[in-house]
């Protein structure tokens, strides 16, 4: 099928380089000309594992780029992968969304043939229907059901793996309101289905589709926050919380994945869509207490990390390598990185702050511009006084005898990742 995407960020880029492998032709629609040349010249604009090697198998053939619009004209579908950031007081932005739809309303207002339009995007219930459609009606002239069909897709792909995520999926699911979009839907995602063997196909409605996406990230945050309560509580009686939570991984109704306790969880997601649904859910008159909860657990993991450094030092004057500054390993997002919670508290307290990560340092750059980059993790350790871990790199893990470049060797393991070796004063978050 002819598809269109619009937003070509870390989902759009990875689900049109997917399409495209999955036979679709495609077109990218974004508003950063940058994009658009890189993704054209045949390179991914983000980092992520087999994107490029998709991308340039693609591009020229099935998969283009451009900023104009009018390229959906010769598309049967268009989906939209614009950002949904929060606004100040959490709840979502729905800015990016808005501004795509009437820019594709004005363009399908020229189509004489019937379109889809799919959200891929994170919004909160009812945006599809309330928002989304309307928009378009008024800027095309056209009514939903009628002239187009409105549905949503929401999308669980992890950054790091996205295009395996995309390409094996434990879940499709398809939110629509007529049997035409439902057939048009089945009819992209049949070589999906066929390539990753049958995964479960959820057919249900659009703000049903679109509440499902809050509620599997929700439930995954929460579930890395009630770990960290839980570690949080070993460590107060010097247990072994890796060994707690380990065995109680293997009980199949609990489950090991996302049991990893540490520093919490950042990224473009659960921070954002946790504050979403919970703004969501008070305009509506509901306390979602327990969500609640796990972001004020999530909170207080980086303030737990800072208070054992300042157990053992004033930071002011101190030289503290901070490793890992993407958000988790795989990726160079730095979108509400622990480790940007690390660097803001130890520049206040006067720190001098050397930081490290394998190909997250650029994005980090736009948020500290005056802080020292180190080349290597090795680079980062000679003559800190203290290492904050922050993310889980496996590269970490390897780390020995260049701790020895420390001055005073305090390593604060915010991942359980260091090996303890003698000689250093090493000590877990939990
Ligand atoms: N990043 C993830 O891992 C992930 C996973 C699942 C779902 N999501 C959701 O997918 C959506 C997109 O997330 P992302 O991380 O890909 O965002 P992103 O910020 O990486 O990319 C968004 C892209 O949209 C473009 N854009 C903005 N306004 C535009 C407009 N009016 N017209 C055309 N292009 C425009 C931007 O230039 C950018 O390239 C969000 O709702 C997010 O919550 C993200
Ligand atoms: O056991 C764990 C697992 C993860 N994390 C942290 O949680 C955050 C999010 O990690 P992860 O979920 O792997 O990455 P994302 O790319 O943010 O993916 C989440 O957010 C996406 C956007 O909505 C969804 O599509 C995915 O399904 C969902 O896993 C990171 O800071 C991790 O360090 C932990 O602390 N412990």
């Amino acid at each position: 099928m002819e598809l269109s995407i619009i937003g070509s960020g870390y989902v759009g880029t990875t689900i049109a380089a997917c399409f495209a492998d999955l036979g679709h032709d495609v077109v990218n629609v974004d508003i950063d000309e940058d994009i658009v040349d890189s993704l054209n010249a045949g390179h991914a604009p983000i980092h992520e594992p087999g994107l490029d090697e998709l991308v340039e198998a693609h591009a020229g053939d099935r998969l283009r780029a451009t900023t104009d619009y009018d390229a959906i004209l010769d598309t049967d579908a268009t989906f939209l992968a614009l950002p949904t950031p929060s606004n100040d007081d959490g709840s979502i932005d729905l800015g990016a969304m808005k501004a795509a739809a009437t820019s594709l309303g004005e363009t399908l207002a020229q189509k004489d043939d019937t379109h889809l339009v799919v959200t891929k995007s994170t919004v909160v219930p009812t945006t599809t229907v309330e928002v989304i459609g309307p928009r378009i009606e008024e800027a095309s002239g056209k009514t939903v059901g009628e002239e187009f069909d409105i549905a949503m897709n929401p999308e669980f792909l992890r950054e790091g793996t996205a295009v395996e995520d995309f390409l094996s999926p434990d879940k499709i699911v398809l939110g629509a309101q007529s049997e035409r979009a439902y057939e048009q839907l089945d009819e992209i995602f049949a070589p999906l289905v066929e390539r990753a063997g049958d995964p479960p196909v959820v057919k249900t409605g659009i703000s049903e589709a679109e509440m499902i996406k809050y509620a599997n990230n929700a439930f995954l945050a929460s579930k890395i926050s009630l770990a960290n309560d839980l570690a949080n509580i070993c460590k107060e009686f010097g247990v072994d919380s890796e060994e707690v939570l380990d065995a109680i991984g293997l009980d199949s109704r609990i489950g090991s994945a996302f049991l990893g306790a540490g520093l919490g969880w950042g990224g473009s997601c659960f921070p954002k869509d946790t504050a979403a649904i919970i703004a969501a859910a008070r305009s509506r008159g509901y306390e979602p207490r327990l969500l609640q909860a796990a972001v004020d657990v999530n909170d207080e993991q980086p303030k737990r990390m800072l208070e054992l450094l300042e157990d053992r030092f004033d930071p002011e004057g101190k030289r503290v390598a901070v490793l890992g500054l993407s958000f988790k390993p795989g990726t160079d997002d730095v979108r509400s990185s622990r480790a940007i919670l690390l660097i803001d508290h130890l520049l206040d307290a006067g720190a001098d702050v050397v930081g490290y990560d394998p190909v997250a340092t650029e994005n980090m750059r736009v948020h500290f511009p005056n802080i020292d980059y180190a080349t290597s993790a090795a680079d980062a350790l000679v003559d800190a006084d203290a290492a904050l871990v922050a993310t889980d790199w496996d590269e970490f893990a390897a780390l020995d005898a260049q701790f020895d470049e420390m001055r005073e060797k305090v390593v604060i393991d915010g991942r359980r990742i260091v090996t303890r070796r003698d000689g250093l004063d090493y000590e877990s978050l939990v």
